[in-house]
């Protein structure tokens, strides 16, 4: 069963110029994503694809002025705002993508205590320290005294003490040393195995590979692709979207073959298919309408011409 889902979510933001024209920026476009029960689903995609804007949309903490649309449910009902405010950080927890969401003036220990949200918070507090290899005396500093891999897994400990079921991970592993991110990805998945799900937006498409389930494409705000992982593999020839093949290709290991051109700007998308600008198979057609997601074999891809 789908813990998360996300059905056809648009998020768009609109701003004047210098001018005074209104110009609509459409950062998220028709996105459709599920999280299963005891799942991890991986993001990839392109810096500005609107990965943390989805994660954003989902607990509720857009900016202001983001005009939304489409449903977010959790456990099958509808994520209200008022479910999102009752149910973020104790139901769905974040790793946000920045350090800097740590609170600047409250002690480290303190903060992750706060979302301790039952049983014995000191102890809990201490066990996740101990966990994430970070000395007891962390607990007394202010998040300007952490180097950027302490920071980070204050970060993880918090998500992983506030009981959540849905954990949303954010690039949760820049800065940490290799033995911390191959420490991390496994406490994701113990998670995900506990009855919990996993969102994890990353870069890191060979660690996304060793732990999640699925992974989603992302690309100009959308999906492209939501394939198993074992697709990923090979010369790509089991990726049913070409955006998906190009950047398989393009990791160092696989040749590191480039994409020629790059990602449209959320102002000023194409019409039709946001990738057919750069597709070797784009036809006419492309240009008419945005594909649906449509299923293949076992993932679903956004392309026409995928077969
Ligand atoms: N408040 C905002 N107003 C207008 N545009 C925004 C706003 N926040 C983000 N965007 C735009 O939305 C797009 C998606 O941003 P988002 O942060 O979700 O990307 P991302 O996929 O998480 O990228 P990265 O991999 O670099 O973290 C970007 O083009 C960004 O400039
Ligand atoms: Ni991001």
């Amino acid at each position: 069963m789908a813990i998360l889902e996300v059905e056809n979510l648009s998020v768009s933001f609109k701003r004047y110029t210098r001018g005074f024209k209104q110009v609509k920026s459409n950062v998220i476009s028709s996105l459709s994503v599920e999280v299963e029960e005891g799942e991890i689903m991986a993001i990839v995609g392109a810096s500005g694809s609107g990965k943390s804007l989805l994660a954003q949309a989902i607990l509720g903490i857009l900016p202001r002025n983001a005009i939304v649309s489409g449903g977010i449910k959790y456990g099958g009902e509808v994520l209200t705002p008022p479910r999102q405010r009752a149910l973020c950080g104790r139901e769905i927890a974040l790793v946000p993508q920045s350090v800097n969401s740590l609170d600047p003036l409250m002690r480290v220990g303190e903060q992750v205590r706060t979302s301790v949200k039952s049983g014995n918070a000191a102890a809990a507090q201490k066990e996740v320290f101990e966990r994430y290899h970070l000395d007891a005396n962390v607990e007394k500093m202010y998040p300007f005294q952490l180097s950027g891999g302490m920071a980070r897994r204050v970060l993880i400990s918090t998500a992983m003490v506030s009981g959540a079921r849905v954990i949303i991970a954010d690039e949760p592993t820049p800065g940490l040393d290799e033995r911390s991110v191959a420490e991390a990805l496994k406490h994701l998945r113990e998670f995900a195995d506990s009855r919990c799900a996993v969102l994890l937006i990353t870069h890191d498409i060979e660690s996304a590979l060793k732990i999640a389930d699925r992974i989603a494409v992302f690309y100009a705000g959308t999906t492209v692709e939501i394939s198993p992982v074992e697709n990923f593999r090979g010369n790509g020839e089991e990726l049913w979207h070409p955006f998906s093949k190009a950047l398989w290709r393009a990791l160092p290991q696989n040749g590191f073959v480039p994409i020629p051109g790059s990602q449209p700007h959320p102002d000023d998308l194409p019409s039709g298919c946001l990738f057919a600008p750069r597709c070797g198979m784009a036809s006419a057609e492309c240009g008419e309408a945005l594909p649906d997601m449509r299923k293949l074999r076992n993932g679903s891809v956004r392309c026409i011409h995928a077969t």
